[in-house]
């Protein structure tokens, strides 16, 4: 089948007007850990992270592979698989005022399995290949809707206004199976299935990763209408730091299985604080850059077994001194939208300045 999504939906999308407020959270993670008993000692592939999730906010997670992205992801869910073990607490707050709070690494299988679609949906990473090949996408929309016990006209209704909105011809699609479909039009069709439940919060790991640059940025252009028009609020998982930008409202950057800075997307970009955030976005290759200003990032990430003591980033880091290799840098206010675990992020600007042709 021909995709006729044109780069009408490529537009610029960081002119976000939704101003999502710090006290509206609707996701609350505090000390949420992942760990797995391995021969070799316990590895902590997700350590003590507290991250408050704004309601109707897009918040991008970016990190190198293997960081912790995926866990933070599955963690969030309550979907870290056996035998890893999840710590800490994730409480979702419903947008009904009167709803209590939700527990989710208390839920049982029941409640967990409808919170995981119905209020908290996820894309995971690789999740294309899941579509059955012997499906037609009704047939996987019929099947979802079913297994919730939802009304399947409305839901359908639901379905082809979505595919809509991705710029997909509904009927053509829902009577379609998935090898008649491009990549990008799979990975569309995944977000209206992750969407056609209505919930309030979509989790999305690496959902363009395997997409050309052309069709990864329509698709973030696509989410942020999303957002707009359903009141979403998203998690948006990625290396690339730049195609973040495009989209998120607010940046965490994970590094070694922790926040290193999180701020707002602006700030982030123009002045990250921490000499990693500052390293991911000096090795971005840029055509519009001097080569002689590419710089990439000396060093491995940590071992999740052993991380090394102090702040993580230590033994990588040009303005590492002895208090990095003994103190672990507690996350400092660097504006009230703005913070960075670094004992040395005030002199960032001078020790590490930013490649000019950083895309922003
Ligand atoms: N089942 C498992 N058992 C033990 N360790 C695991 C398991 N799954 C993942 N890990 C480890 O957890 C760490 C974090 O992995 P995670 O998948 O969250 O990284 P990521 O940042 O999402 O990376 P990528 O971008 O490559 O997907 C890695 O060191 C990985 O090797």
């Amino acid at each position: 089948m021909s995709d006729s999504f044109t780069a009408e939906a490529v537009a610029d999308t960081t002119d976000v007007d939704t101003d999502p407020t710090a006290e509206d959270v609707i996701l609350e993670c505090r000390d949420l850990s992942v760990s797995f008993e391995m021969d070799r000692g316990t590895s902590r592939v997700l350590h003590d992270v507290d991250m408050d999730i704004r309601r109707g906010e897009i918040l991008g997670i970016v990190g190198e592979s293997g960081s912790g992205k995926s866990m933070f992801a599955s963690a969030l869910l309550n979907a870290v698989v056996s035998p890893g073990r999840t710590e800490g607490s994730v409480t979702y707050h419903p947008p009904d005022d009167e709803a209590d709070p939700v527990e989710v690494l208390g839920l049982d299988k029941g409640p967990l399995r409808s919170l995981r679609w119905e209020d908290i949906s996820m894309v995971f990473q690789g999740a294309m290949s899941s579509f059955n090949p012997t499906m037609g996408f009704r047939e996987h929309f019929v099947e979802t809707l079913d297994a919730h016990d939802y009304d399947v006209a409305a839901g359908i209704e639901r379905a082809e206004e979505l595919l809509s909105d991705l710029y997909l011809d509904p009927d053509r699609v829902l009577d379609s199976y998935p090898h008649e479909l491009s990549g990008g039009m799979k990975q569309r069709v995944l977000i209206a299935l992750a969407l056609v439940l209505e919930p309030e919060v979509l989790v999305m790991d690496e959902p363009t990763a395997a997409l050309d640059l052309l069709m990864q940025r329509s698709i973030i252009s696509l989410l942020s209408d999303l957002r707009d028009k359903y009141d979403l609020t998203m998690v948006f998982i990625t290396h690339d730091l730049p195609l973040v930008t495009k989209l998120a409202d607010r940046i965490g950057v994970l590094y070694a299985f922790e926040f290193a800075e999180v701020g707002d997307t602006t700030e982030m970009v123009h002045d990250p604080k921490h000499p990693y955030t500052r390293a991911l976005l000096n090795a971005t290759p840029n055509l519009d850059a001097p080569l002689s200003e590419m710089r990439p990032i000396e060093g491995a990430a940590p071992d999740p077994v052993n991380v090394p003591a102090g702040c993580p980033y230590h033994e990588r880091c040009p303005l590492a001194t002895a208090e990095c290799e003994d103190v672990k840098p507690a996350m400092d206010a660097v504006s009230a939208t703005h913070e960075v675990a670094c004992h040395h992020w005030s002199d960032v600007d001078d020790e590490i300045p930013l490649s000019t042709g950083v895309q922003r």
